[in-house]
C-alpha cells in the first residue's frame, strides 16, 4: 500500500510512520509513505502557498495551484488510481468502518490543510472525500493524516502479528473492548477475575463478551443498538446489569 501525504510539513507525518508496528510495516515493504510539499511547486521567489480570503475575515487560504501541482506529482509518482482524502473539520467523522474501507485500497493521497483551509475549487476538482477525526480544530491536517496512516496500516495483511491481532479490536464488532489483565495475579491494586485463569475458553469468551456489552451500554450507549443484539448478547447484558445491582 502506498500513502502520499500532501502537506507543508510532510516529514511530520512521515515520522508517524517510523515507529512501532507501522514503522516495521514500512521496513518490511508492506506500506510506503511519501511526502509532497506544495511549497516545492509554488511559483515566484516568495513561493507563496496561501493568500488572503476573498470576502475578508481572519486567516489565510491555501492557493489552488501549488496544491494541484503537488497532487499531480503525487499521482504521477506511482502507477494506479489513488483515493484523494482531505482532512478537515468539515469532513465525515472517521469510523473503524471507514478505516477498513480505506485499508482495502492500494493507494491513498492524504491532503493536509493549514491556516483556514484550502480554496473550495480545488476540493471540488480534486478531492474524493473529506474526513474529520473529531469535532475539534487543529493547526493543520497533519495529525489527522497521521491517525489515518496508523489506523489503516495496522489493518493491512501481515502488519500485526498474532500477538497484536486486530481481529478482537473493539469497534471491529461495533462494541467497546473488554478489560485486560496480565501478571501478577496478586497486586496491591487488586486481583484478576477468576474466570480468566479458569482455562475454560468458552466461559472466558462469554465473560469478555459480557464486559464489552456492559461497558458499551454504560459508556457509549450511542454505539449500542440493543435491538440488533442477539438473544445471547441480550442475556449477557442483562447479567451484567444484574451484577451491578447486586
Ligand atoms: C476550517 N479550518 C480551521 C480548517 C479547515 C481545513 C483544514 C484545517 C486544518 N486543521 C484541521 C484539520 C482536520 C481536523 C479534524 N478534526 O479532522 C481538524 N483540524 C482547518
Amino acid at each position: 500500500m502506498r500513502i502520499d501525504i500532501v502537506s507543508l510539513f510532510p516529514e511530520f507525518v512521515a515520522q508517524c510512520a517510523a515507529f512501532g508496528v507501522v514503522g516495521r510495516a514500512v521496513e518490511r515493504g508492506l506500506l510506503s509513505v511519501h511526502g509532497f510539499n506544495p511549497r516545492d511547486y509554488a511559483e515566484g521567489n516568495y513561493r507563496r502557498v496561501d493568500d488572503r480570503p476573498f470576502g475578508g475575515g481572519p486567516g489565510m487560504v491555501m492557493l489552488i495551484d501549488p496544491l494541484r501541482a503537488s497532487l499531480r506529482a503525487a499521482r504521477e509518482a506511482a502507477p494506479g488510481p489513488a483515493r484523494v482524502v482531505y482532512m478537515s473539520p468539515q469532513g465525515a467523522p472517521l469510523t473503524q468502518a471507514k478505516v477498513r474501507e480505506l485499508a482495502g485500497r492500494e493507494r491513498l493521497i492524504l491532503l493536509c490543510g493549514r491556516y483556514e483551509g484550502i480554496d473550495e475549487r480545488l476540493i471540488r476538482a480534486e478531492v474524493d472525500e473529506e474526513i474529520s477525526i473529531g469535532d475539534y480544530v487543529l493547526s493543520g491536517g497533519e495529525l489527522a493524516a497521521a491517525v489515518i496512516v496508523d489506523a489503516v496500516a495496522r489493518l493491512r495483511e501481515g502488519v500485526l502479528g498474532d500477538a497484536e491481532s486486530a481481529v478482537q479490536d473493539s469497534f471491529e464488532d461495533g462494541l467497546l473492548d473488554c478489560p485486560h489483565y496480565t501478571r501478577p495475579v496478586e497486586h496491591d491494586l487488586g486481583t484478576v477475575p477468576e474466570v480468566l485463569m479458569s482455562g475454560n475458553h468458552a466461559e472466558i469468551a462469554k465473560w469478555r463478551r459480557m464486559q464489552s456489552l456492559g461497558r458499551t451500554w454504560q459508556r457509549r450507549p450511542d454505539l449500542l443498538d440493543e435491538a440488533a443484539l442477539s438473544k445471547a448478547d441480550r442475556k449477557l447484558l442483562e447479567a451484567y446489569r444484574a451484577a451491578l445491582e447486586a
